[in-house]
């Protein structure tokens, strides 16, 4: 019997997940919703649906995991609240600093509905959030960082095309040369925010935008922009197409400490990730994450959960019995 799948938002994210439901064989995709016209959205899967995002709620009973694929910065913490009333949910919501609160809201609409909902899924927040906690956890003492890039941040990208006057955006995330080799140098700097990276946008504007407003609406922005020195280039949709096509990125959490009576052994602890596309990693790990909210909600362990609460063997198509044979 396969987890139905369902997809609300179609974008890079929405459009990886249709992806990456083809790559696992216990799924399929039922039905992609979207707030636009359903007649201007084309999908690759030909036995699922493109609906109205007003249809959902009518088709819950042909879906099993609603995956929620919307910006961040203004969609998610609306779509993810209410649909988690109705639908076992998995979002990627990366405010970070706003994890606490979306949580709070998305766990009240899940209990409501007697829904498994999972949220901030994916890399970072996500893979990179369980290897920091793992070293932090092994290596108490010890002292961690995240770098990410060269490479094209999602979320980021979204915010900026949420910004009126912006009809298209990339953001690309950027670390400091020489932050990174004091890390790498074992010298356990001090680092602000804005010593760790830079950000450097593209932006089609609309004819006649406010470009100076746009860019500064970019550049205060709170949770994405303000702790950063930012670049802001305006280029053309030609221009964007031609040189800003890919969505690749990446980066590591790095965590060092020491061990020993007298802490004379030093250890480092490095998780890495380097991606061709970022939307279909992302997308890769949320799917994963959809069949460990199906096998959670046969067990009614309801609620809003992260990636700290799941049990790894919930998102591996082994059973437990092949994983500990072959894989411990
Ligand atoms: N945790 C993590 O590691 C990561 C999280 N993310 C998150 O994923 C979020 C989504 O990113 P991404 O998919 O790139 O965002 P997109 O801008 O591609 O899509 C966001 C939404 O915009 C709408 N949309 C998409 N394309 C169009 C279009 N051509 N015209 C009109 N509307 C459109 C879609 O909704 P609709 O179909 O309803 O119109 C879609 O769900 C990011 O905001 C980020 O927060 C991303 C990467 C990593
Ligand atoms: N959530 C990020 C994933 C990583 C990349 C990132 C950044 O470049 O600031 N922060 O976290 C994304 O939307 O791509």
């Amino acid at each position: 019997m396969s987890i139905k799948i369902g997809i609300l938002g179609y974008g890079n994210l929405g459009r990886g997940v249709e992806c990456a439901v083809k790559h696992n064989p216990d799924m399929e995709l039922v039905a992609v919703f979207t707030r636009r016209n359903p007649e201007d959205v084309k999908i690759l899967t030909e036995t699922a649906k493109v609906c109205h995002v007003d249809q959902a709620v009518s088709m819950k009973d042909e879906i099993d995991v609603l995956i929620l694929c919307g910006g961040s910065a203004t969609d998610l913490p609306v779509q993810t609240p209410e649909f988690a009333q109705h639908f076992n949910v998995v979002d990627s919501f990366d405010t970070h600093a706003r994890i606490p609160e979306h949580f709070a809201a998305v766990d009240a609409a899940a209990k409501k509905g007697n829904h498994t909902a999972m949220i901030s899924v994916g890399w970072d927040p996500g893979m990179f959030s369980l290897n920091r906690l793992y070293a932090n956890a092994i290596l108490p003492g010890g002292k961690d960082y995240t770098f990410w890039g060269k490479g094209v941040s999602q979320g980021h990208s979204d915010a900026v095309r949420r910004i009126e006057g912006v009809l298209d955006a990339r953001q690309y995330t950027i670390p400091v040369e020489s932050a990174l080799e004091a890390v790498r140098n074992g010298e356990n700097p001090e680092l602000s925010t804005r010593q760790k990276h830079t950000r450097e946008v593209f932006v089609v504007a609309e004819d006649g935008a406010d470009k100076a407003k746009i860019e500064h609406e970019i550049k205060t922005m709170p949770n994405y922009f303000d702790e950063y020195d930012t670049t802001v280039h305006f280029i053309t949709a030609e221009e964007m197409a031609a040189s800003h096509a890919g969505l690749p990125h990446g980066g590591f959490v790095i965590r060092t400490g020491s061990t020993g009576w007298e802490d004379e052994h030093q250890h480092v602890v490095e998780y890495s990730l380097k991606l061709d596309s970022n939307p279909e990693f992302t997308s890769s790990v949320i799917v994963a994450y959809a069949r460990a909210a199906y096998r959670m909600s046969l067990e009614g362990q309801t609620g809003c959960k992260t990636v700290f609460d799941v049990a790894p063997a919930y998102l591996s198509l082994q059973t437990p019995e092949e994983l500990r044979a072959h894989m411990l």
